[in-house]
């Protein structure tokens, strides 16, 4: 589903290597967590899959397709491959729910009566049937954050990427929002998450890639995981 193959990524030509050498396979439905102190690479790595970023060497490949030679009209039909989830949820604030749900599906050309039928659906999902039409400030993080899952899962993308999705929740919230990114993973959904969070990586005993200044140091197949090693955070 996703694949690295000697990836080096630099942003700028005599900066050193965001990322070095990554040699890396995500299969379909596989759950990863991608873990590394501030700034080992574990962003540019999702920048990678998403085409925000392009590798300086190497090749991506992200669900059938080589990136380093995806031509530029193909990029908009990669992008609906992969959901992306942030720390910071990214919802538009003057939509309610619903319409933050539903802007993707516009976007896309989804016809309406589609759309009617797509967004209680994937609210169910998250568990937020009930607050359809309540702004963005008036939920909790925790609530916020299923949203932007939500959006990102509306048109049924194969992969899904969060990037740090918990780094504003408090703990109790923080296993409830990989408790629905694990079971969108059950339904077949590949999910590759970033993140510091020492107590969900242990929690959820999933596939553990670490990077260290933009190697990768450890991958580490679900049930080999034992303890977060020292310099994770
Ligand atoms: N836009 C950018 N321009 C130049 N260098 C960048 C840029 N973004 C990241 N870097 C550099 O690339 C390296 C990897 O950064 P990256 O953001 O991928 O790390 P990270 O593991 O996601 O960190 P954090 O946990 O703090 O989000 C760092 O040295 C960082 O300074």
């Amino acid at each position: 589903m996703i694949a690295f193959e000697n990836v080096t990524m630099r942003y700028a030509k005599n900066d050193a290597p965001a990322l070095q050498d990554i040699n890396a396979e995500i299969g379909r439905g596989d759950f990863v967590f991608v873990v590394g102190a501030s700034g080992s690479g574990k962003s540019t790595l999702m920048r990678l899959i998403t085409l925000e970023r392009v590798a300086t060497t190497g090749q991506v490949l992200v669900a059938g397709h080589d990136l380093s030679t995806l031509p530029t009209r193909k990029i908009p039909m990669l992008r609906r491959q992969v959901g992306t989830v942030f720390q910071d949820f990214r919802l538009l604030s003057g939509k309610t729910v619903s319409q933050n749900i539903a802007y993707v599906l516009q976007v896309l050309g989804t016809k309406r009566h589609t759309i009617k039928q797509l967004v209680p659906e994937v609210l169910e999902l998250v568990g937020l049937e009930d607050k359809g039409r309540r702004l963005p400030h008036e939920l909790s993080g925790g609530e916020q954050q299923r949203v932007a899952i939500a959006r990102a899962m509306v048109n049924k993308p194969p992969i899904l990427l969060a990037d740090e999705p918990t780094g504003n929740l408090d703990p109790g919230t923080s296993a409830e929002i990989v408790s629905i990114l694990d079971r969108i993973n059950r339904t077949g959904t590949t999910v590759v998450m970033a993140t510091h969070d020492t107590t969900i990586v242990d929690t959820f005993r999933k596939r553990v890639i670490q990077l260290r200044d933009g190697v990768i140091v450890r991958d580490q197949a679900q049930g080999e995981y034992a303890v977060v090693e020292e310099g994770l955070v």
